[in-house]
């Protein structure tokens, strides 16, 4: 029988996130234990990520635990993953994809659009800020960090009228009453894997890459690769003004891409792509196509 450990941040959703892979894996027949660690996105709570400026905040803790052999999976927001992991891991599953949607929640105000003039508004997501700039330019839109209790706890002390999170994990622990409605992509566009769930192993392992096979979901893994190769493209970090989005139907592939300014300056510019996708490496020549489009349409902007 096949003994695993689990690498995972200690915050309630990656905690649920790793809980949920441990269940399904133990399903089959595996025997596995967690191994909780701090990282330095969790640690760094007072400035935007978007200004420390590393890659891959969140799993790199992880990726040292796989390294020394304390670890044979780690369990991520797809999100969070850097577009390149470091030489010698590999992303061995992309699981089914929970609503990539962005949510609204409020004490007060049922929708973005019931803000009063000028209302404060919790984020701290260069794409957020340029998307609901497009939206609302008269909104105040303010950091806002942290681990869901955190940002929920700071909204409810009343220092925002209003906060914007990935519906995804409210819906996993159990929060889904607090939203008060889903922004639909044509408002505002997912980031890049936002809702799915990825596993890393080290490179090689060939005995966890098979095991976790069955929980492998096809057509997420599709779109996520376009998504990605969007956001490769565009500089390959989490924290640039980026939405990628894409829904597969049958064979093909449809994705939208955004790419905003958060200072407000400039206005949003987007663009798509659709086709067969019936592998990855189709999907991901999908993506690099609307990354050259949004690339293109931000020169003609600056010129
Ligand atoms: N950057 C933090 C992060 N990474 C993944 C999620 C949500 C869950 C998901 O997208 O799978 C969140 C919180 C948020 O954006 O509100």
């Amino acid at each position: 029988m096949s003994n695993f450990t689990i690498a995972t941040r200690e915050s309630r959703l990656a905690l649920w996130q790793a809980e949920h892979v441990k269940a399904l894996l133990e399903k089959n027949g595996a025997s596995v234990t967690l191994l909780g660690m701090t990282t330095k996105g969790d640690q760094i709570l007072d400035r935007s990520l978007s200004k420390v400026g590393g890659k891959g905040l969140f799993v790199k803790e992880l990726e040292v635990a796989l390294e020394e052999g304390r670890a044979d999976l780690a369990v991520h927001s797809l999100k969070d993953v850097p577009m390149e992991l470091p030489e010698g891991f590999a992303l061995a599953c992309v699981m089914e994809r929970e609503d990539p949607r962005d949510a609204w929640v409020s004490g007060t105000y049922a929708s973005v659009m019931d803000l009063p003039q000028g209302a404060v508004v919790g984020t701290s997501s260069l794409r957020r800020v340029a998307l609901l700039r497009a939206i609302r330019p008269d909104l105040k839109i303010e950091p806002l960090r942290g681990n869901l209790d955190t940002r929920l706890r700071k909204l409810d002390e009343g220092l925002y009228d209003g906060i914007v999170l990935a519906a995804a994990g409210l819906k996993r622990l159990g929060m889904e009453s607090r939203i008060r409605a889903v922004f639909e992509p044509e408002q505002m566009l997912p980031a890049a894997g936002q809702g799915a769930l990825g596993i890393e192993i080290r490179a090689g392992r060939q005995d966890v890459e098979a095991a976790l096979q069955h929980l492998v979901h096809q057509p997420t893994w599709l779109a996520v690769s376009a998504e990605r190769a969007v956001s490769r493209m565009m500089g390959g970090s989490c924290s640039m003004p980026l939405a990628a989005y894409a829904t597969i139907s049958g064979d093909e592939l449809h994705i939208r891409a955004a790419w905003g300014d958060a200072e407000g300056i400039q206005p949003v510019v987007y663009a798509r792509a659709s086709g067969l996708a019936k592998n990855a490496a189709e999907a991901t020549a999908l993506g690099e196509q609307v990354a050259r489009d949004l690339q293109a349409a931000v020169q003609a902007q600056t010129r």
